[in-house]
């Protein structure tokens, strides 16, 4: 269904709020904003962006990232093209719908049960690595640039997860490809475009809810208007700032396992507002599912006792524990 100011259906309306309303002015997170530039040039020139990116990892979880090699000019066509394609009328979206089953394509969240409190949102879900597993007859053919332009935030993206992938390791002491080499060539990379309407019960109603991601890491290209994304630390919620020219990235469930849980993959959500929409675009790299994920050797000893089982296929455990309504992480448990 298309989400329309006015009345709310009780099935957006969460019941497990804590007293605070959900909209209520949380503190912003306390980030640092890491130069790529400086990671991709020499070690000396990296070693302070290093400190600061293993500390963000370990605290928060997440970070900004700046010279990441796309220009904010580029950065704002894939918002303008994200907005206009959210902005066609329903029925050419349609033209994009997901089938039974499938993930793939336009649509709201799967629904997995009666109870389920719905997502005040709508979003378009792609493949876009390896290019031989894109879905062509998915991708919008309006706005007219839309194709090329997700093709070459995916060509920039592909070469920034390396970047990120190395810097990862470097900041744990670690052989610079090892987080590549345990994840594997074909990684898939999908991409999410997420619409949050203006929704009249910011205080009730979620855009997204409570969730951590079953990626390795995600790459997230926020609105530039429009603030929501909050994550969950200390029992506390706190808010990404938004920073237009920069990629926020964060860790998913499947890096802070390989981290042996150096790296948190931290619970996140969005919120609605009453006045504007938010558009987001999430990036979640994902490892082939027929890896061995587990954490690395070197960094389990005495002091920091091995956290996590080999898993496989995490995306499968995923969903399972989600359904039950359990952290998906909590399986890979020792
Ligand atoms: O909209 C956002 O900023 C983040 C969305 C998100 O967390 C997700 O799709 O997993
Ligand atoms: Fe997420």
């Amino acid at each position: 269904m298309e989400l329309q100011k006015g009345e709310v259906p009780e099935k957006y309306i969460q019941k497990d709020r804590d007293g605070e309303p959900l909209d209520a002015k949380f503190p912003a997170m306390d980030i640092p904003v890491i130069d790529l530039d400086l990671l991709r040039t020499s070690p000396t020139s990296s070693a302070h962006e290093l400190v600061k990116l293993r500390s963000a990892l370990s605290s928060w979880g997440c970070f900004q990232a700046i010279n990441h090699g796309m220009t904010p000019e580029f950065l704002d066509k894939v918002r303008d093209v994200t907005k206009q394609f959210f902005e066609l009328p329903l029925e050419q979206k349609k033209k994009y719908s997901k089938e039974a089953n499938e993930i793939q394509g336009y649509g709201n969240e799967i629904v997995l049960s009666d109870e389920q409190k719905l997502d005040w949102s709508e979003s378009l879900y792609l493949v876009i690595q390896p290019e031989d597993q894109r879905k062509l007859k998915l991708w919008p053919e309006k706005p007219e640039v839309f194709r090329s332009i997700l093709h070459e935030y995916s060509t920039n993206l592909q070469l920034i997860t390396k970047v990120v992938f190395k810097a990862m390791a470097s900041s744990l002491k670690l052989e610079e490809n090892c987080f590549l080499d345990q994840y594997g060539e074909s990684a898939k990379v999908k991409a999410k475009f997420n619409l949050y309407p203006p929704c009249p019960r910011p205080d009730l109603v979620l855009g997204h809810k409570p969730h951590a991601d079953g990626s390795a890491i995600t790459l997230i290209l926020q609105d530039k208007n429009t603030e929501g994304l909050q994550f969950l630390k200390d029992n506390q919620w706190f808010r990404a700032p938004i920073i237009p020219e920069a990629l926020f990235i964060n860790i998913g469930d499947q890096a802070e396992i390989s981290s042996n849980g150096i790296f948190k993959s931290l619970v996140h959500r969005v919120v609605t507002n009453s006045e504007r929409g938010r558009i987001s675009l999430a990036v979640f790299y994902i490892p082939e599912i027929d890896k061995d994920i587990e954490p690395f050797e070197k960094l389990v000893n005495e002091s920091r006792p091995r956290l996590y089982k080999i898993i496989k296929n995490y995306p499968n455990i995923y969903l399972q524990y989600y359904q039950q309504g359990k952290r998906p992480i909590e399986a890979a448990k020792m």
